[in-house]
């Protein structure tokens, strides 16, 4: 089982080893200090067409490293698999050796999913999935960011269906979900999950905006109930701190480590100004730009979202400061519609790749042991790539609902914001 998923990895890496790749991540979390040196290059990001280009080229590596590692990995795999008998001693290996498979962690701790578990009753699930996205991600690239964030939510929530819940109402590609669902109906009605549907489409949305490849094991069931008010709690606020930054991920099992590579993810698509406007004009109630902004960023900044009295001045809900993810005007005016129906504007989360946009990014380097690792990935590509993926496996098979324990629902749509 291993190996064979292994030769499966390791074909999909090759397949893709070819293509040129720019690394977009890593300069997202860089040092106020280090801001000034691309201030020149920045207006080359600001229209649209530059931005499809940056999320088409998200995450990356040259191509020849990309290929050694997909080799060390694969063979790491083989290895393995021939001289272990037990988990606990695999356990020891993967303990003991540089090259951790992502197969072999997922293998060791959630055993409910399989590698092919529709094999029988809906083969070309992972087909019908991966062909509708391609002609979606055509059109519409800003579905992959979508989808990657939508899956956060989802699996950080645990269930797919928190419809009254606001921080999920203006979560964009709920209806993309909604639609590859329909195309999976079509063929094997009341087979493939919800659950199964966005952590499969959502792989693929990584791989079409230029990230690595990785295989997921599938049979997640959808969740029978909702859980809104975990929803509009548990999902951090773009205001956290570091320390409540971690607290959330390690409630949920995520390591410092885990949780830098998984922000990660904000080197792709956009934010609405709301969610940093307070760095801008008034931080901390100081009537004051954040002071880690350097000069250049913030005007920048400022030009990108000019002041506006809502988003800067106190919030009118006292819930917002700890758990919206959506604009504040979501919440008391336009609840139940798409944060795109905003006024707010939005800018790029790898505006300049300088410093984060938003606090709770920028707060990754508050401490030594986060900081550590955000310089690591933004110096070493294929470690951030290999990294994100095992923690965006890890995400997608969080709390699990398996066999009985869940449903197929047949029709994801009810989970869309405007039904
Ligand atoms: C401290 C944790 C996090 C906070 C506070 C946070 C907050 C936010 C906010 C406020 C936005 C802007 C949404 C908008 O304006 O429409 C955003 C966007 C995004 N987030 Fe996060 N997020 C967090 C963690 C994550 C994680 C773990 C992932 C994925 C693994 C993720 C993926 C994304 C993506 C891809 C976008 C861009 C969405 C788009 O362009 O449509 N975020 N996030
Ligand atoms: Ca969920």
């Amino acid at each position: 089982m291993i190996s064979a998923s292994g030769g499966v990895l390791m074909r999909r890496l090759l397949a893709s080893g070819g293509r040129q790749r720019t690394f977009i991540l890593t300069r997202v979390h860089a040092s106020p200090g280090e801001r000034t040196r691309e201030t020149n290059r920045k207006d080359e990001r600001r229209d649209e067409p530059q931005r499809r280009i940056s999320e088409m080229n998200f995450f990356i590596s040259a191509s020849l490293a990309f290929f050694v590692l997909s080799i060390y990995t694969a063979h790491y795999i083989v290895e393995l698999h021939k001289t272990t008998k037990d988990s606990a001693e695999r356990d020891f290996v993967s303990k003991t050796s540089l090259y951790v498979s992502i197969e072999e962690e997922e293998d060791v701790s959630y055993s409910p999913l399989q590698q092919d578990y529709y094999r029988d009753s809906c083969p070309s699930a992972e087909r019908i999935i991966r062909k509708a996205l391609k002609e979606i991600y055509k059109a519409r690239p800003s579905i992959a960011p979508s989808l990657i964030r939508l899956l956060f939510h989802d699996c950080f929530i645990e269930t797919s269906s928190e419809k009254e819940a606001p921080p999920n109402l203006s979560l964009k590609g709920l209806d993309v979900i909604a639609f590859i669902k329909s195309e999976l109906e079509n063929t094997c009605p009341g087979v493939v999950s919800c659950a199964d549907t966005l952590a499969l489409a959502t792989k693929e949305a990584v791989s079409l905006a230029g990230g690595p490849k990785y295989s997921l094991r599938i049979g997640r069931k959808d969740s029978l109930v909702t859980f809104k008010d975990i929803a509009q709690r548990e999902l951090p606020s773009p205001h956290a701190t570091l320390s409540e930054i971690l607290a959330r991920f390690a409630s949920r099992g995520f390591s410092p480590q885990e949780t830098v590579s998984l922000l990660g993810a904000h080197s792709i698509g956009i934010t609405h100004c709301t969610f940093f406007q307070d760095r801008l004009y008034n931080f901390s109630g100081t009537g004051k730009p954040d002071p880690e902004l350097n000069t250049g960023f913030l005007q920048e900044l400022k030009s990108k979202c000019p002041f506006s009295a809502s988003a800067s001045s106190p919030s009118p809900c006292p819930d917002t400061a700890s758990a919206p993810s959506l604009p504040a005007s979501d919440y008391h005016t336009n609840y139940g519609l798409s944060s795109e129906n905003q006024i707010d504007g939005t800018i790029d989360l790898s505006f300049n790749n300088e410093g984060g946009v938003m606090f709770s990014d920028q707060q990754l380097m508050a401490s030594e042991e986060t900081e550590t690792w955000v310089r690591a990935y933004a110096s070493d590509p294929l470690l951030f790539q290999r990294d994100f993926i095992k923690s965006m496996v890890k995400l997608s098979s969080y709390h699990v609902l398996t066999g009985p324990l869940g449903q197929v629902r047949t029709n994801c749509s009810k989970v869309l914001p405007l039904n």
